[in-house]
């Protein structure tokens, strides 16, 4: 099946489009976790890779996606790219989608490069193997459309997606993405390319293989960039910790509650530390972790036009 319509599927069967971010801090993890293995860089691998198979079997059986960040992984060198690679098996077998994010790209023949190791196979021995089971990556799109092609054209063949940096959450994408050039602003040129490179890719459900990411953070962009660009799946970050609420994503959605995909890293791995739910929970760290994903499911429902995936 083609990923847009997997993603369109799971959100409907799972009722919500809540993607949770495993980006996992060791100097953030629960007391008395990081102890539990040796003080080597094997020990914080091993940690990292506990730790997020641990929020994968809780996450799981709520959310249709989950996101890894991979800075924090390459963090500790193989070791870590190892956890990585382990944690990433864990939520296959978890009837959960994988987004890889590392935002990769680069010339031509690099970019294929990469959409071959994330997205697609490689040889090994006589036949091709996967090297990394995502469903979907990240990429930037500012080397052009010979760094995009190659993204685009192996997601197509191995039927996974690409989601492009369209318009970023973070507090200076203003400055290059608001950039004018020929009457519109570089976020806009963009999308608009976007649409041409996914042209003919769209899936049954109506969505394309490619979509774009757009920042919880700038939500008229958010509800402009909708306008612009139906039929393409937006992964939304920055809702909850970067500050972006659900009325400010509210019109990301589809009239059928579709089409956004709302991430949250901090706000559910590290739920623990909020005081309210640290009076509830204690030291069960993985309670505090579902409760954030239940809350965000709650809100989003209430707030945005997902509330119309809940079944009556
Ligand atoms: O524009 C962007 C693109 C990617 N991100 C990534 O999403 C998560 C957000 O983490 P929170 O803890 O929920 O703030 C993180 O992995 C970023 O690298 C983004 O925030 N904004």
């Amino acid at each position: 099946m083609e990923f847009a319509d997997r993603v369109v599927q799971a959100v409907r069967r799972k009722g919500n489009p809540v993607v949770v971010g495993i980006d996992p801090r060791p100097e953030e993890l629960p007391t008395g976790f990081l102890d539990r293995f040796p003080g080597t860089r094997t020990g914080v691998a091993d940690a990292l890779r506990t730790f997020g198979c641990e929020i994968v079997d809780v996450v799981a059986p709520l959310a249709p996606l989950i996101k890894f960040q991979s800075a924090f992984y390459e963090a500790y060198g193989p070791e870590g790219l190892g956890a990585l690679h382990a944690t990433v098996e864990h939520a296959r077998e978890r009837d959960v989608l994988v987004i890889f994010d590392g935002k990769r790209n680069d010339i031509g023949s690099t970019a294929d490069a990469y959409a071959r190791a994330y997205l697609g196979k490689e040889p090994v021995g006589g036949s091709f193997e996967p090297s990394w089971h995502a469903d979907a990556m990240t990429i930037n799109p500012y080397l052009g459309s010979d760094g995009v092609d190659p993204f685009v054209k192996i997601a197509a063949r191995e039927h996974k997606g690409v989601f492009v940096l369209v318009r970023t959450s973070n507090a200076s994408a203003r400055e290059f993405q608001d950039l004018v050039c020929d009457g519109l602003p570089v976020y806009r040129h963009v999308a608009n390319r976007l649409k041409a490179w996914g042209k003919g890719r769209d899936g049954k459900e109506g969505y394309n293989l490619l979509g774009a990411v757009v920042g919880a953070t700038y939500p008229s962009e958010l509800a402009e960039l909708r306008e612009a660009l139906p039929g393409v799946l937006f992964l939304v970050p920055g809702y909850g910790a970067q500050g972006g609420e659900a009325k400010d994503i509210a019109a990301g959605f589809d009239a059928n509650g579709q089409g956004a995909l709302v991430n949250n890293s901090r706000g559910v791995t590290f739920a623990y530390k909020k005081p309210t739910f640290r009076d509830r929970f204690g030291t069960d760290w993985q309670r505090a972790v579902e409760q954030a994903v239940l809350d965000m499911i709650d809100d989003l429902a209430q707030n945005t036009p997902a509330g119309k995936l809940r079944p009556a």
